[in-house]
This record gives structure tokens, C-alpha cells and sequence, in this order.
């Protein structure tokens, strides 16, 4: 009976089974059924993998869009770098060799006025052919490094470009911090201060890019530090300084004619850190022809400068947008593209290379996104 019935229950199983099989084929007898659950599984798995991949994706390329750039924006840490001595100077010779640091950082009287020092490059790469007007600006000016800096048993420097990606950055507090804050240009703070800060210890400049009140963006003991990129540009500063009569022509674009400065506060930067910047990190021509004018930007130079300066270099707000991107602001201050900087004589992209180089073996640290 038990048989039986044993046997009735088993028929009445297969054929449920069977029944079940002919309705659908995920039956655990199929003998394909564990292959295709896999197959099942495994197509959601790589689906799932490939939607996060997508969402990644997207996120990374919106947060790296200036305009997206306060959604995604982290904040850095407001604590102080350890600061090692001699660090920024290690880092430097391996990248400009060494004997770099032995250069001073500006120029002096005593090297012009009794002897001219020779110098093998015209502007912007040495002082040849310019000396004379060059003595008239040194007898004026200075050349010290304040004694603020020069006590500092560790320096920390920042060097902040002009870079729209400092927009609604909020680093304004961390570059304070800095014992030295090297800025560019007209780059402003006035009214920026919570992006960029308020501390200038260091603003580098040529006539055409002088159009900044030095009262307002600058703070009282600001060091005004002129490159020079042509003779004309020793003229300016010394009609500028010893109010005599101006030059118009000769510049880009016309200079201030007027400019509330102590020439105290006024230094030369030495064109060494031109001619290295151009040589040793874009491996530029120093002696190019006419025509061709390839310099590096005042940013790349002010880096070369902080890295014969400081123990350690930060920097903020440098990287262009991409060349096909025709829309996208350069600064954090106006709104200028790209195209303003044709026949400018950089090539931003090989200057993004050489700063990346930099920031892979650690000589410099950024701030902002590159
Ligand atoms: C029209 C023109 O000649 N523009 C030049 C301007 C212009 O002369 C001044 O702003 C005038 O005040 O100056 C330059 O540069 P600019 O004054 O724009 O910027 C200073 C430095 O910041 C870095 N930067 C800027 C914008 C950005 N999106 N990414 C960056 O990395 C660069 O390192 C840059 O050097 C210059 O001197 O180098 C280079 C620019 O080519
Ligand atoms: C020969 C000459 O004056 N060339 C000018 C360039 O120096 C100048 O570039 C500008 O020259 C400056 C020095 O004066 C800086 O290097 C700046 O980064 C750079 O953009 C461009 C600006 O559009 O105009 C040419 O006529």
C-alpha cells in the first residue's frame, strides 16, 4: 500500500514537473537551468556594473566643468603643511640642476654699475643690450629680500594663478595662511577675497599687465616684481618711478601712465628664472629667431621663482580649458576665453605637461584641481 502509494505521489510529481516544463523552462531539471540562471545573473551584474561606470562617469566629467565646480568642490584642510627645510631646493635640482639656487633672485646695482656681468641672452632670457636702461631702474629701486621672508626658519609659498578654477573655491582662508602669497598680474582680490585671500607678499608684472591699483590689491609692504620682456619695459618703470616724461609706443597695450608705487617696494626679477623656466621645463629655443617668441606664462615663471625661494611650493588656480573648448572663462576675475591668448607666445598644453611632471614627483602640490 505504502508502495503504492509512494509510487502514485512520485508519478503525480513528474508530472506536475513535466507540466511545469512545458509551461515554462526554468525547472531545476532543465539541465540548462543553472547555466542560464548564471547567465541571468551575471548580465545584471555587468549591468549594474556598466550603470555605475556611466554615473561615474558623468560625475566625473560635470564636476570637472568650471561652471559645476562648487557641487563637487571638497574642502582642503585649513592646518598647516609640514614645512621641511631645504625641500623645495632638493626638488629644484633635480629639475633645473645644481647650481640654480646660486643665481639671486633679483638683480642688483653692484652687478651693472662698475661691471656690466655679462649675460649671453637678450630679453626676456638675460639682460644683454639692455644694461644701461636696466642700471637706471637698479639705482632706483632695491633688490633685498625682506627680512619677514628672509627670518622664516621654513617658507611656505603659494603661488596662485589666474585660473578660473579658483571661482567659488572658498580658499581664500587657506591661502592666507601662507607665509608667502606670489600673485600675477592685475589679478585682483578686492572683492574676491574669499576665493583667492587677501595676501599678496610677492605680485609679479610687466607694464602692459600693471593695470591694478597697487593700493587696493596690494597690501602696504607688497613686493612689486617686474619681468622684463624688452628694454622698453626698464624705460617704463623709470618714467613710472622718476615721473618723467612717458613712452607711449613700444608696448602690446598701453601701461599705466600713472602708478602710486614706493620704488622701495620695487624689485627686478632676475631673467635667469626665465631662461630655466623656458629651457628646463618646456625645453624651448633661448635664441629663436624674430618671428617666432615662444616664453613661458608668468605663472610657470613664478613657480621657477618659488621653487628657488621657498622650502615649499603650493599653487592655485592654474589649467586651461581644453583647446576645442571655445566657451569656457579663463579667470576667476572676467570673462575672457582662450582665444584672448592667441599670439601670445605659450603653449598652455605643454605647460600643463610640465606642471604635471612637477606634481608627480611631489616638488609642488596643488590646491585646485589640474
Ligand atoms: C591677452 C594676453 O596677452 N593675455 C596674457 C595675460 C595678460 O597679459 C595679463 O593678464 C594682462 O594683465 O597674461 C598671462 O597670464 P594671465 O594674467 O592670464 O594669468 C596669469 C597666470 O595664471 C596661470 N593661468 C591663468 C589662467 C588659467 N586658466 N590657467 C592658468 O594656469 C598662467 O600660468 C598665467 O601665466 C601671463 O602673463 O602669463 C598670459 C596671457 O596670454
Ligand atoms: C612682439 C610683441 O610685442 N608681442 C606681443 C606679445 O608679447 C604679447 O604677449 C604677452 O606678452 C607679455 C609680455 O609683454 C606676456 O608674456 C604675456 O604672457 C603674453 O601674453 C601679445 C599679447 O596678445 O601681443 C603681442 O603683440
Amino acid at each position: 500500500m505504502e508502495e503504492e502509494s509512494a509510487l502514485a505521489s512520485g508519478a503525480q510529481q513528474t508530472s506536475e514537473a513535466v507540466a511545469r516544463g512545458s509551461r515554462d523552462d526554468t525547472s531545476p531539471q532543465e539541465p540548462f537551468y543553472l547555466l542560464r540562471n548564471m547567465t541571468s545573473k551575471s548580465h545584471w551584474k555587468l549591468l549594474a556594473l556598466a550603470l555605475v561606470l556611466v554615473v561615474v562617469m558623468v560625475w566625473y566629467s560635470i564636476s570637472r566643468e568650471d561652471r559645476y565646480i562648487e557641487f563637487f568642490y571638497f574642502p582642503v584642510s585649513e592646518k598647516k603643511e609640514p614645512c621641511f627645510q631645504g625641500e623645495a631646493e632638493r626638488q629644484a635640482s633635480k629639475i633645473f640642476g645644481n647650481h640654480s639656487r646660486e643665481q639671486p633672485i633679483f638683480l642688483q646695482l653692484k652687478d651693472y654699475f662698475w661691471v656690466k656681468t655679462p649675460s649671453a641672452y637678450e630679453l626676456p632670457f638675460g639682460t644683454k643690450g639692455s644694461e644701461d636702461l636696466l642700471l637706471r631702474v637698479l639705482a632706483i629701486t632695491s633688490y633685498s629680500i625682506p627680512e619677514s621672508i628672509q627670518s622664516l626658519e621654513c617658507r611656505r609659498c603659494v603661488v596662485v594663478g589666474n585660473g578660473h578654477r579658483l571661482k567659488n573655491s572658498s580658499l581664500g582662508g587657506v591661502i592666507n595662511k601662507y607665509d608667502v602669497v606670489i600673485r600675477l598680474n592685475n589679478a585682483p582680490v578686492a572683492g574676491y577675497e574669499g576665493d583667492v585671500g587677501s595676501k599678496t607678499t610677492i605680485r609679479l608684472f610687466y607694464p602692459e599687465s600693471a593695470h591694478f591699483d597697487p593700493k587696493i590689491e596690494n597690501n602696504p609692504d607688497t613686493l612689486l616684481v617686474l619681468v622684463a620682456f624688452k628694454a622698453m619695459d626698464f624705460h617704463w618703470i623709470e618714467t613710472i618711478l622718476s615721473d618723467k616724461k612717458r613712452v607711449r609706443k613700444g608696448f602690446w597695450k598701453q601701461p599705466p601712465l600713472i602708478w602710486d608705487v614706493n620704488p622701495k617696494q620695487i624689485r627686478i626679477l632676475n631673467p635667469f628664472f626665465m631662461e630655466i623656466a623656458a629651457d628646463k621645463l618646456l625645453s624651448l629655443p633661448i635664441q629663436q629667431p624674430r618671428k617666432i617668441k615662444q616664453k613661458p606664462t608668468t605663472g610657470l615663471l613664478a613657480i621657477t621663482l618659488a621653487l628657488h625661494l621657498c622650502d615649499l611650493v603650493h599653487i592655485a588656480g592654474f589649467g586651461y580649458p581644453d583647446a576645442y573648448n571655445k566657451k569656457q572663462t579663463i579667470h576667476y576675475y572676467e570673462q575672457i576665453t582662450l582665444k584672448s591668448m592667441a599670439g601670445s607666445g605659450h603653449n598652455v598644453s605643454q605647460e600643463a605637461v610640465a606642471i604635471k611632471r612637477m606634481l608627480e614627483m611631489g616638488a609642488v602640490k596643488n590646491l585646485t584641481y589640474f
